[in-house]
């Protein structure tokens, strides 16, 4: 085998990674760019190697697949890029009709959990691609999005619609940091490529380092794309968004699993297998 393929999200939460690749970390790599919900679907039917993940596919999958170490995409409280946004106050949702952007899996399970758990809310649940232009169809109460359109919605909050941060609120309901996405290796790729394992391994911890070490670079990288200004990708950047799979958030991510097994949403509770790499 030759070039490792290799998922990539392309949200702005992944940026320093984004601007590394750009910079030559992406060389002998084969990259696929997209959304969570796809690139979840390709590492599960083989057409990734190695991808960023939503979190949950790791617990449905987890006998297919084996964790990178050391990096995920987490944060300890707010987010800011996962929202639900409202026509009620949350204490009021009940059995309403609440749409679910299509390009998530973990946050799906978030916000179930969170409604659950924190406010007794069982309410019907749709799955739709939704704008942030205008997030709430018509026939809906609320609607969960995610990545640069939730940080869209988050900077343009209209006055008669009422806003849930779900790091906010899984910390408030927890007291646990939250890790929404890991990255993931095929345990056949895993087991017999281990010196490319290692080198996407390398890649992407380095990315991290070395792109926040070129912050403001990295932040300059997206400015003319993107519709956002310095100092909001600049306060999303380093403080909000954390890329550390540190102990603390392995426990957070457990906690999470359990969680999501008591509300059937996965069949068991994985035992995180972390790839054989050298750190
Ligand atoms: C923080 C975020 O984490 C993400 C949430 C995901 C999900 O809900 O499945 C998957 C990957 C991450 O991009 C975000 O998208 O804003």
């Amino acid at each position: 085998m030759s070039c490792p393929r290799v998922g990539h999200i392309n949200f702005l939460n992944v940026l320093p990674l984004t601007w590394s690749y750009a910079h030559g970390a992406d060389q002998g790599l084969a990259i696929t760019r997209g959304v969570p919900a796809v690139l979840n679907n390709d590492i599960v039917n083989h057409r990734l190697d190695v991808s960023n993940v939503s979190s949950i596919v790791y617990a449905r999958d987890s006998e297919e697949l084996v964790v990178l170490p050391d990096v995920c995409i987490s944060t300890d409280g707010a987010v800011q890029s996962i929202l639900l946004v409202s026509r009620k106050p949350i204490d009021d949702i009940k059995d309403d009709k609440i749409i679910l952007t299509a390009k998530s899996a973990t946050s799906h399970c978030l916000l179930k959990i969170i409604l659950r758990g924190a406010y007794g809310a069982i309410p019907n649940y749709f799955v739709r691609h939704i704008t942030p232009e205008d997030p709430i169809p018509e026939d809906a109460t609320a609607s969960l999005l995610i990545g640069d359109d939730a940080l869209w919605l988050y900077h343009h909050k209209q006055p008669d619609l009422y806003y849930y941060d779900l790091g906010y609120e899984w910390k408030k309901m927890t007291g646990q940091k939250m890790v929404y996405a890991l990255w993931v290796a095929n345990k056949n790729f895993a087991e017999q490529n281990p010196e490319l394992l290692q080198l996407v391994y390398d890649r992407i911890h380095r990315a991290f380092q070395t792109g926040m070490d070129h912050k403001k670079e990295v932040i300059e990288s997206a400015l003319p794309h993107k519709p956002f200004t310095y100092e909001q990708l600049d306060d999303y950047l380093g403080p909000t968004i954390h890329w550390d799979l540190t102990a603390e958030y392995l426990e957070g991510l457990r906690t999470f699993y359990s969680l999501a097994h008591q509300m059937n949403l996965i069949e068991h509770i994985p035992e995180i297998k972390l790839a054989d790499v050298k750190r």
